[in-house]
């Protein structure tokens, strides 16, 4: 017998929420054409979400994860314009299926069977404003986001953009804790962005292409807490005391230089974007059981006497399997690490405090 229009039209509803639930950005004429493709998905990759999707660093960030090979599904969360930014991605003719979800009440959809979930939301700077004067806000929408990956998908790799780092990463963990889901090898504070910096500044400065350089980058993301290692440079070389100290500040005021150029208008989004794919990559190639994937990320460590802090750890199929050691330090540096620690240790307690008080 024939099916009446109603049931044809139920149907068609049924097989459009299947390929793509939860998707704000669908009107009823879109899901009658969609429903009629021939749309496979299942690619292999992962599935990976993005949560401030619809920001300044957001934005191109999704693009970029819509380019990468190694993502199969992208998921793209905000309280604000998910759906445009959805739209407007979705039809860039590279292999992820990508997906918009809208508010708290599309948190849980958004995060069900992630691999890896990328956190830029939050606000930003303005200038004269400290890292740490973003707490009060961040600090909330950290807790909520982080609350629905306990739930959702507790295995998932979290990259946590959001300021301030030095007291986010602490947030998340201890909200893991509370859920008992956390794995401290799963929980990782995007440094990346002070090491691409530090890679520019120093290539500028030795005359050499910023892709042939590696500094690592250690401490933790705010002021005199980032500590480049300019003893460990590679291609190994030497500078001045006058370039040391130089180079030590510009990287350490990195993000306040963006600031103030913005003049109000937010702090790092492109250079961030860049720099949050990067690490991403190296995350899913880690996931992907590659050898030898190492970078700079925040984590819970042993290498100095405090709970978390940056430097370089090897990514693999658990995600932070390995926390290297600092390496031998210069005065320069050693006196550096001291200062970075005091500052850390009052972040680091700030953010474990605001869960557990
Ligand atoms: N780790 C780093 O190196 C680094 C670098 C640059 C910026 N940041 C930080 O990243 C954060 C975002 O910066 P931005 O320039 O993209 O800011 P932005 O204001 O342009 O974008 C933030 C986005 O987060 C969204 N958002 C707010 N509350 C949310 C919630 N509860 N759930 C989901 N999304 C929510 C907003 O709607 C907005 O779209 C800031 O805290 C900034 O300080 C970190
Ligand atoms: O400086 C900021 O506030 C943003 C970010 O942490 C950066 O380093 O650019």
């Amino acid at each position: 017998m024939k099916p009446s229009s109603t049931e044809v039209h139920q149907r068609i509803s049924r097989i459009s929420a299947h390929l793509y639930p939860s998707n704000p950005q669908m009107g009823e004429g879109s899901m009658l054409e969609r429903a009629n493709c021939r749309a496979k998905g299942g690619a292999p990759g992962f599935k990976v979400a993005i949560l401030g999707a619809a920001g300044g660093i957001g934005q191109p960030l999704a693009m970029l994860m819509k380019i990468n090979p190694l993502v199969s599904v992208l998921h793209l969360y905000d309280v604000v314009n998910a759906p445009g930014v959805t739209a407007d991605i979705s039809h860039m003719d590279t292999g992820a299926v990508v997906r918009g979800f809208l508010g708290q009440s599309q948190l849980e959809d958004a995060l069900t069977g992630m691999d890896l979930v990328i956190i830029p939301a939050g606000i930003p700077r303005k200038p004269g404003m400290t890292r740490d004067d973003l707490f009060k806000i961040n600090a909330g929408i950290v807790r909520t986001l982080c609350e629905g990956i306990a739930k959702c998908c507790p295995n998932a790799i979290v990259n946590l953009i959001s300021n301030p780092v030095n007291s986010t990463v602490p947030i998340a963990a201890e909200v893991f804790k509370k859920a008992g889901t956390y794995d401290p090898k799963k929980l990782l504070g995007v440094t990346s962005l002070d090491v691409v910096r530090a890679n520019t500044f120093v290539a500028e400065v030795l005359g050499l292409d910023p892709r042939e350089v590696e500094v690592p980058v250690v401490g933790g993301h705010a002021g005199v807490t980032i500590l480049p290692l300019l003893s460990q440079v590679k291609p190994p070389c030497s500078f001045t005391q006058e370039e040391t100290e130089y180079l030590t500040k510009r990287i350490q005021d990195g993000g306040t230089e963006v600031v103030e150029a913005k003049k109000g208008a937010g702090s790092a989004t492109l250079s961030m974007a860049y720099a949050a794919v990067k690490f991403a990559d190296a995350c899913l190639k880690g996931l992907r059981g590659d050898a030898g994937v190492v970078a700079c990320a925040f984590v819970a460590s042993q290498v100095t006497e405090l709970p978390f802090f940056a430097s370089k750890v090897r990514l693999g199929r658990t995600g932070a399997e390995e926390v290297y050691q600092l390496g031998p330090l210069n005065e320069y540096e050693r006196i550096g690490l001291e200062k970075a620690k005091k500052e850390l240790a009052e972040s680091i307690q700030k953010g474990i405090s605001f869960i557990r008080n």
